[in-house]
Order: C-alpha cells, then sequence, then structure tokens
C-alpha cells in the first residue's frame, strides 16, 4: 500500500487508563505507533529542541543538572497553575504537533496507532484521525495504577485528573472503547479484535 495519508487511529484514554499497555499490544501485532507522550519526553530531555523555549519561559531552575526538564518541579507548578500549563503547552504542543504529523506520514504498517492523551481536548488531533479508540476504566482503578506506578499521592494525581477530559466526555468521542477494568491478558484480546477491524477498514479506503 502506498501511504501518503495512512489510516490512523487515535488512541487516547485518561492517566493510567491502560494507553501505554494497549499500545504495546498493538505494537506486538506489527503496528507502528506514534505516541506523543514519548515525543514530550524527546522535546525536553537533555539537548532537547523544547529546552530552551522552556529555561526562556520558566527560568533556569526548571532545567535539571542533566539538562534535561525537571519534570517532578514541572508537574508540581503546571497541575497546580493552570495559567503556567498553558504557557507550558503553548511551547510544546506544536512541536509535538509538528513531529507526531511527521511520523504518521512515514509510518509504513496497515494503520498508525497516534497515543495522545489530549486527543478529546485537541482539534489538532481530533482532525486527523480516522478513528478514535479509547481505553477505558473506572476513575478510583486509574488512580490506584498511578499511585502504584508512580509513587504520587492522591491529591497529585487527582489534580492531572481534573486537567484532563471526563470519562463521561471521552466515552461520547469514542468510536471504540477497550475496557482495561480486567487483566492485561483481556486487554490483549480486545486489541486483538479491534486489529481485525483496523486492518479491514484500513485496506477499503
Ligand atoms: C507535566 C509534565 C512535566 C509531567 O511529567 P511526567 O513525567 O510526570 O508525566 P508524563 O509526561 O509521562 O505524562 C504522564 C501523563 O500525564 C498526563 N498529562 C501530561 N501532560 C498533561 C497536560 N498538559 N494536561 C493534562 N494531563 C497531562 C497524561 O495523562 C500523560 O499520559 C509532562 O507531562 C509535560 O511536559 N506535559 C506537557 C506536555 C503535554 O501536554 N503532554 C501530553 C501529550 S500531548
Ligand atoms: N489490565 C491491567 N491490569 C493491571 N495493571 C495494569 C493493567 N493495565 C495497565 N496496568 C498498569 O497500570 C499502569 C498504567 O498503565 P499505562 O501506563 O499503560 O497507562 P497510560 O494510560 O499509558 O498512563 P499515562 O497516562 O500515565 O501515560 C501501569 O503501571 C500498567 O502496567
Amino acid at each position: 500500500m502506498t501511504h501518503n495519508h495512512p489510516f490512523i487511529v487515535g488512541l487516547t484514554g485518561g492517566i493510567g487508563s491502560g494507553k501505554s499497555a494497549a499500545a504495546d499490544a498493538f505494537a506486538a501485532l506489527g503496528i507502528e505507533v506514534v505516541d506523543t507522550d514519548a515525543i514530550a519526553h524527546e522535546l525536553t530531555g537533555a539537548n532537547g529542541a523544547a529546552m530552551p523555549l522552556i529555561v526562556a519561559a520558566f527560568g533556569p531552575a526548571m532545567r535539571g543538572p542533566d539538562g534535561a526538564m525537571d519534570r517532578n518541579a514541572m508537574r508540581a507548578l503546571v497541575f497546580e497553575d493552570s495559567s503556567a500549563r498553558k504557557r507550558l503547552e503553548t511551547i510544546l504542543h506544536p512541536l509535538i504537533g509538528q513531529l507526531s504529523q511527521e511520523r504518521c506520514l512515514r509510518a509504513d504498517s496497515p494503520y498508525v496507532i497516534l497515543s495522545v492523551p489530549l486527543l478529546i481536548e485537541s482539534e489538532r488531533y481530533r482532525d486527523r484521525c480516522d478513528r478514535i479508540c479509547v481505553v477505558d476504566c473506572p476513575s478510583e482503578l486509574q488512580l490506584a495504577r498511578v499511585m502504584k506506578r508512580s509513587g504520587l499521592a492522591e491529591e497529585e494525581v487527582r489534580a492531572i485528573m481534573a486537567a484532563q477530559a471526563t470519562r463521561d466526555q471521552r466515552l461520547a468521542a469514542a468510536d471504540d472503547v477497550i475496557d482495561n477494568s480486567g487483566t492485561l491478558a483481556q486487554l490483549e484480546a480486545r486489541v486483538c479484535a479491534l486489529d481485525q477491524t483496523y486492518r479491514r477498514l484500513a485496506s477499503a479506503v
């Protein structure tokens, strides 16, 4: 197939819903994944393209000794102060948008998974996607999984969740839902079934 315009499946979900786990399962089936969280990490790593802009906007204290953005300090700031979050997003989102688009266009699998935590919240991504797939689980389970993974306190995770669309808003925008309230094996089985659907849809375009 030629891929001037690959079939793009947008994958989203709230923090800790299981986007990465679902993306890994698609990747295991040979599907290319473009992950905007990973791109955001590249941009803010040591020598990342966004670092000069971050230092100009937030001061040198937001750059750690290794040259990368101090993620703990930035997280504490932006989920307490929505104007600081806007400032950070104004720097990062155009760069993330551009790099993710380039990578989608270069992808060479039957379709592409574009994983974006803020997909529902952002027209930039919604407009690009041929299909929207939401990874869903109850908020309390998101909270428990994130606390276990990151060691963040409950209030810190709740502050991040408050900066995101609600579960109902995401479900209302979904073409497909991956219920991740069960085991990882159940998640993988659901991904296998959706993969069949997406291969069929992509080849029909
Ligand atoms: C705030 C930062 C420093 C926290 O870093 P940390 O290493 O703790 O988290 P990480 O980057 O791995 O993101 C984890 C999750 O946090 C949530 N999250 C991240 N940024 C945002 C945001 N701007 N608004 C709401 N939720 C967010 C998402 O669910 C994401 O999957 C970092 O997330 C960041 O730089 N965010 C701004 C860029 C952005 O909006 N990224 C989202 C992808 S487009
Ligand atoms: N079905 C499951 N059963 C048990 N643990 C799970 C399941 N799905 C995901 N997890 C675990 O929960 C945590 C969050 O999952 P994951 O990182 O995939 O979510 P995410 O949506 O990508 O999160 P973020 O928004 O923070 O990037 C991880 O530690 C993961 O291993």
